[in-house]
């Protein structure tokens, strides 16, 4: 036989080697080939030059690398990179640089740094980059959170805002849709009449099911088995999410990490099925013309005002989608983006309404700061977002817990479209750059005494406003900024007013704090802990 035709372990049999000899021999081979791979990939940089463009530019500081695995040992491990970022803001500047694995990236370490890339330089810094992960995920690249920025990437991306629009996004339309959760969501809360529980269920119900409102035209009832499912799914989903990244950086793990994969392609597969189904109901009794139309839409886009708007009520995002697509809309894409508003809507706001809660029951002085402005203002009725303006405090202490604790830390990574710069710092095309948001609301050239929770930094009182939240970046900024900010926002405002309004929140009864570390999945959320609220009335 051939030495050309053997193979590795068929050329080793034939020679006298014990087997820990060869065991030995094929791994330090393994471990030559793969430095030697990823010696020869690692970058070069570029000369720090932009065509046309007479500045001079220098590539940003960059953290110690070693051969092969770059700044690997320097850092923690991911997905706890942003607080070391942080930490080191003063000793790597607004723009720092890492090698992993051979691959240059880049962090955005302050608010400036992210406005002047995403915000001014938007279009140079909106690609994605192609991760190793969602060509299993997601072989077709569709949606639209990992999709690189392209006219696919556009066409849908306005598509799905403007069926969002239609909705009353940000308005007293979906204020209204909010709102009939918000009573769903404080009564489960009151049937727990005082006793400590764990919120995170009740929580996740919530979250889950205004996403649903908005995708199916309803709700599930909260003992509805296909509701803990999906968000069992997507918490499988999210949990693996987290852990299989890994793999992007160091390909080879996906051997080791094929578990996780398999775990979370079988959650994505259950998230479909049930996706299906709803498209069958949503879709049900449309019919279509000859060239594939859909006959009388119900989308009502010519309408203005918001009460009539109101009164024709949109059935469902599905529906809508396929009255504008027609009968060949893209299934694919429709099922990817619904589970993208499920991964990016549901556990982003949940988390976000966990530290509300865990804030406001350490905090019981600001607690009822809030309490005694929504009285005054609001007397007996469920707080409205439109009431905001008059909710001085309520909207302070809304502003100080998207600072305090960004459930995203970090944005998702983007990529450079072209040669660019940032602060002066040259950045090549095809470059990662991820902004880390921590460090921008922790920035103490901005905030005074950043670790301490205090919503009154954020009020003028010269004239009774609110000032600094520019400098809130908990959504990111620019052309691949959160998709559902409006909605994000407006379900945060009604969630912390409600509650305050309705419920003293309380530690457990022995309990002088409710004591929680930070986890991070794919979200930055407290770990579990449970609560007590006490009705006011
Ligand atoms: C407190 C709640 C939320 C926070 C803090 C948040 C934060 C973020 C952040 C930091 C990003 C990454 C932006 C970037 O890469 O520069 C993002 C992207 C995204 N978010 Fe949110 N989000 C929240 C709620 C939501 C909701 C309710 C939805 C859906 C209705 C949503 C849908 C998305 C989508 C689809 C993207 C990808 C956008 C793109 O790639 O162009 N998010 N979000």
């Amino acid at each position: 036989m051939s030495l050309i035709t053997s193979s590795p372990s068929s050329i080793f049999a034939s020679l006298p080697l014990t087997s820990s000899a060869t065991t030995t021999i094929l791994l330090v081979t393994t471990i030559f080939g793969i430095s030697y791979i990823l010696i020869l990939k690692r970058r070069k940089l570029p000369a720090p030059i932009i065509a046309g463009d007479e500045t001079t530019y220098r590539h940003p500081p960059c953290l110690p690398t070693v051969p092969i695995f770059g700044s690997l040992p320097f850092l923690p491990a991911f997905p706890l990179q942003y607080k070391f970022f942080t930490k080191n803001m003063q000793k790597y500047g607004d723009v720092v640089a890492y090698y992993m694995m051979g691959q240059y990236k880049i962090i955005l370490n302050s608010r400036e740094a992210v406005h002047e890339a995403f915000v001014k330089r938007s279009t140079d810094f909106a690609d994605r980059p192609r991760a190793r992960v969602n060509n299993v995920l997601n072989p077709n690249q569709k949606g639209i959170l990992f999709h690189g920025y392209d006219n696919n990437f556009k066409k849908y991306h306005k598509l799905s805002l403007g069926i969002m629009k239609q909705f009353g996004f940000g308005n007293r339309v979906m204020e209204k849709r909010i709102m009939e959760e918000m009573k769903y969501f404080m009564d489960h809360l009151a049937s727990f009449n005082g006793c400590e529980f764990n919120p995170t269920p009740v929580v996740a119900n919530c979250t889950m099911n205004i996403i649903c409102g908005i995708l199916f035209g309803k709700r599930f009832r909260d003992d509805d088995p296909d509701l803990s499912d999906t968000i069992s799914n997507i918490r499988t989903s999210f949990n693996n999410l987290g852990k299989i990244f890994i793999v992007n950086v160091f390909p080879f793990l996906r051997l080791l990490f094929n578990f996780k994969l398999v775990r979370l392609l079988d959650a994505q597969k259950k998230i479909f099925k049930m996706l299906e189904e709803k498209i069958v109901e949503c879709s049900a009794g449309l019919k279509y013309d000859s060239e594939g139309n859909v006959e009388s839409p119900d989308v009502a886009d010519k309408i203005e005002n918001d009460d009539e708007r109101d009164e024709k009520h949109l059935s469902s995002f599905i529906r809508s989608y396929i009255e504008l697509e027609g009968v060949n809309y893209d299934r694919e894409q429709l099922l990817h983006f619904m589970h993208e508003l499920f991964l990016g809507g549901t556990e982003t706001t949940a988390s976000t309404i966990e530290w509300t809660l865990v804030l406001l029951a350490n905090h019981q002085d600001i607690q009822e700061k809030m309490y005694r402005e929504l009285e005054s203002v609001l007397a007996s009725r469920f707080q409205e977002a439109e009431n905001k303006k008059h909710l001085l405090y309520c909207d302070a202490v809304f502003h100080e817990i998207l600072r305090y604790k960004p459930v995203a830390p970090m944005t998702l990574p983007h990529q450079t479209m072209k040669d660019t710069h940032v602060m002066g710092y040259f950045i090549p095309q095809n470059t990662t750059v991820i902004g880390n948001l921590h460090g921008a609301h922790f920035d103490r050239r901005i905030w005074e005494e950043p670790d301490i929770f205090d919503p009154e930094r954020f009020i003028d009182r010269s004239d009774e406003t609110i000032k600094n939240k520019e400098h809130i970046v908990a959504f990111s900024l620019g052309k691949r900024s959160c998709f559902g900010e409006i909605l994000a926002r407006q379900e945060f405002f009604l969630s912390l007013t409600n509650l305050v309004w309705r419920f003293k929140i309380l530690p457990p009864r022995d309990q002088q704090e409710v004591k929680v570390d930070d986890v991070m999945d794919v979200t930055a959320k407290p770990s579990p802990f449970k609560i007590r609220l006490l009705e006011r009335n």
